[in-house]
């Protein structure tokens, strides 16, 4: 597989300085750039429908990065567009520092895309399905390149097995591999767990993160919160074509952990006690309760004082009862009201 130190250790080695420089501007283009750049990128089909609105994405080596959104949201036509299937309306990306239209060839060969749907020919073995898909790009036979991504996924006790003869999961797993053997530096999955079982779901989630050890950046399209909770390091919204977040997993997670505490009061009040102020809670005077809101995972949540302020303020309680927004809240929060 084409990793960093493969291209730092080519650029070490040329024999004349205007080579040398060929290579160093090469390097630069690959290396140090973003793997994947996307500036202001809109598509407006045919039919006038605008399925993105100015897309902007940066993209670094070696990460994984979830987008997720609802059907129809433009998740398709963005990677599709990268991939050189789809024409932008106006904007620009790059793959490894390559503008995917003028330098259509050399972007493609960095990129691997697995196609949502299953597109296999049925009668071929594995082996030649994955011979085939490099000589695709150009790239002369390396059989102990494909025995390797062979073994990595799984499949070399299948290597000599006819496509139809497979389960649907070793069938995905083909997918997989046959995006990798012109040995892409970016590799796109379009929905790879789409309707698969929640074992092969999770043995999916552990190829990519094989992957992802061996220097592979990964951008994957999914409809599951948790399968980006799993394995993504930065969360991507779309919706109605805006790219409405990109945001470290983490630091979402840390927003996800917020929760609430509902405190129903006895009588109701006509405002909120000038001592509680600093606790910024909401009155409802529908059911006569307070709601606090408070981080999870903070360090101090601040309940045990906003219970003794409460008892100070002369609140009685009727009841209380604790609520988190989960991953779903907020995405769901997120494509339906921006
Ligand atoms: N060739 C086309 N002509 C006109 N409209 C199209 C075309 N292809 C896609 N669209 C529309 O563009 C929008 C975005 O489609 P896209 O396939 O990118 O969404 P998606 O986020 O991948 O959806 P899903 O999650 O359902 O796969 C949709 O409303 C779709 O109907």
């Amino acid at each position: 597989m084409t990793t960093t130190t493969a291209f730092v250790d080519r650029v070490r080695r040329p024999a004349h300085l205007a080579v040398a420089d060929l290579f160093i501007s090469f390097f630069e283009k690959t290396i140090m750039a973003a793997i994947l750049s996307i500036q202001n990128l809109s598509k407006q089909y045919d039919s006038g429908f605008q399925a993105l609105k100015n897309v902007n994405l940066e993209i670094e080596e070696g990460e994984i990065l979830a987008l997720l959104g609802p059907n129809g949201a433009g998740k398709t036509t963005l990677i599709s567009i990268i991939c050189g299937l789809v024409n932008a309306t106006s904007g620009t990306a790059t793959v490894g520092g390559f503008d995917v239209v003028d330098e259509f060839r050399k972007a493609r060969s960095l990129i691997g895309l697995v196609p949502q749907e299953i597109s296999l020919e049925p009668f071929q073995t594995v082996t030649n399905a994955l011979h085939f898909s490099r000589g695709l790009f150009g790239k002369g036979r390396d059989p102990a390149l494909i025995e390797d991504i062979l073994k990595k996924l799984s499949l070399w006790d299948k290597r000599d097995s006819k496509v139809v003869e497979l389960s649907g999961g070793m069938k995905r797993r083909v997918l997989i591999a046959k995006a990798l053997c012109h040995e892409p530096r970016v590799l796109f999955l379009d929905e790879p767990t789409a309707g698969v079982d929640v074992e092969l779901r999770k043995e999916m989630w552990e190829v990519v993160r094989q992957l992802k050890a061996d220097g592979v950046t990964i951008i994957l399209t999914t409809h599951y919160i948790e399968e980006a909770e799993a394995i993504a390091d930065r969360i991507g919204v779309i919706r109605s074509g805006e790219l409405l977040l990109v945001e470290d997993k983490d630091l979402l997670m840390r927003r996800m952990g917020q929760r609430q505490i509902r405190i129903e009061l006895m009588q109701p009040i006509d405002r909120i006690p000038d001592a509680l102020a600093s606790y910024n809670l909401e009155y409802s005077e529908e059911d006569q309760s307070l709601t606090y809101s408070y981080e999870a995972n903070g360090e101090r949540t601040g309940i045990t004082a906003l219970f003794s302020d409460l008892g100070k303020a002369g609140l009685i309680l009727r009841d209380v009862e604790t609520r988190q927004s989960s991953l779903e809240d907020i995405f769901v929060g997120l494509v339906e009201d921006k």
